[in-house]
C-alpha cells in the first residue's frame, strides 16, 4: 500500500485528480477499449471531482472513452431525488465533462429485484473487463462504499442496511433530520472494489483520523472494511496532514520519505 500525505484538501485532491488522468492518458483509451473508472460521492471527492473538470476545460483530458461505475446509492430514491447519487454525480461532475450517458453505471435503488439489480451490475463490470482504477472515500468508521463495520471482506454486489452511525453522518444532506435519510442502499462489495485493477482512497480531516490508523497500522479486520485494502497489490491512500492525526510519528516519517523518491502524479502530464 502507498500512502500519500499531502499539506491539505486541496493539494490532496489535486494529487488524485492528476493521478487519474495520468492513468486515462497512459491507458490511451478508445470505443473499443475503454477505461473503466469506478467513482464514490459524498462530501470528500468533490474536490477531485472540480480538478478533474479543470483538466478537461483545460483540454488535457477527454472522458469519451471513459465508463463509470458508482459505488452506490440509496435505496428508495429515485434517479432525480435531489440526495440521489444520481443526482449527485451529474451535478458535481459529469455534466460538466464529455462522458457519454450511456457509458455512466449507477446501481438503481428503485429497482424491484434488488438481486437481480445486484447480479446485473456485478455482470456489467465483467463484461467492460473489469474496472481499471476505484477511486473511493471511507466513513469515519473505515466503511468503503456502504459496506458497514463488519459487511464480508469478500462481499459482491447487494443491498446493505445502514447503521445509525452513517444514517447520522448523512442526515446533513436531509435537513439534518435522521429520520429523512435512507434505511438502507445497495453497494458494490468489498470484493468487488478489490478486483479493481487499481484502488484509490481519498481520506481527509481530523474525524477520518481513527479511520487511517486502522487502514494503514493496524491488522485487516471486518471492523474496518477499509483494511481490506492492505491485500490489494495496488491500493493507494491519499490523505491530508489533518487525517494522520492518529498515526505514529514513524509511520508518518515512513511514507513522508518513501513517497519523496516517487515521481508526483502531475509530472506525468503534458503540462
Ligand atoms: N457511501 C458513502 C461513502 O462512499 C463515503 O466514502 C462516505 C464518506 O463520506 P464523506 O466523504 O462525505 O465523508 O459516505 C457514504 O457512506
Amino acid at each position: 500500500m502507498r500512502l500519500i500525505i499531502e499539506q491539505d484538501y486541496l493539494q490532496m485532491s489535486q494529487w488524485a485528480a492528476n493521478y487519474i488522468v495520468s492513468k486515462i492518458k497512459e491507458a490511451n483509451p478508445t470505443a473499443e477499449k475503454p477505461f473503466v473508472l469506478g467513482l464514490p460521492t459524498g462530501s470528500t471527492p468533490i474536490g477531485t471531482y472540480q480538478a478533474l473538470i479543470d483538466h478537461y476545460k483545460a483540454g488535457r483530458i477527454s472522458f469519451q472513452h471513459v465508463i463509470t461505475f458508482n459505488m452506490d446509492e440509496y435505496i428508495g430514491l429515485s434517479a432525480d431525488h435531489p440526495q440521489s447519487y444520481h443526482t449527485f454525480m451529474w451535478t458535481n461532475f459529469f455534466s460538466h465533462i464529455n462522458i457519454q450517458s450511456q457509458n455512466v453505471n449507477i446501481l438503481n435503488g428503485m429497482a424491484s429485484d434488488i438481486a437481480a439489480e445486484c447480479q446485473r451490475y456485478e455482470d456489467k463490470i465483467k463484461a467492460v473487463g473489469g474496472i481499471d482504477l476505484f477511486l473511493g472515500g471511507i466513513g469515519a468508521d473505515g466503511h468503503i462504499a456502504f459496506n458497514e463495520p463488519c459487511s464480508s471482506l469478500y462481499s459482491r454486489t447487494r443491498d446493505k442496511e445502514l447503521t445509525m452511525d452513517t444514517m447520522i453522518a448523512n442526515s446533513r444532506f436531509f435537513n439534518n433530520d435522521v429520520n429523512q435519510v435512507p434505511k438502507a442502499a445497495l453497494t458494490v462489495g468489498v470484493g468487488t472494489i478489490m478486483d479493481a485493477k487499481e484502488v484509490l482512497i481519498l481520506v481527509n480531516g481530523h474525524n477520518k483520523a481513527r479511520a487511517l490508523n486502522h487502514a494503514v497500522e493496524e491488522g485487516v479486520n471486518h471492523k474496518w472494511t477499509i483494511s481490506m485494502l492492505q491485500l490489494h497489490p495496488k491500493g493507494i491512500i491519499v490523505c491530508d496532514k489533518a487525517a494522520c492525526d492518529e498515526l505514529t510519528v514513524g509511520t508518518y516519517n515512513y511514507f513522508l520519505d518513501i513517497e519523496s523518491k516517487n515521481l508526483d502524479p502531475a509530472s506525468l502530464l503534458n503540462n
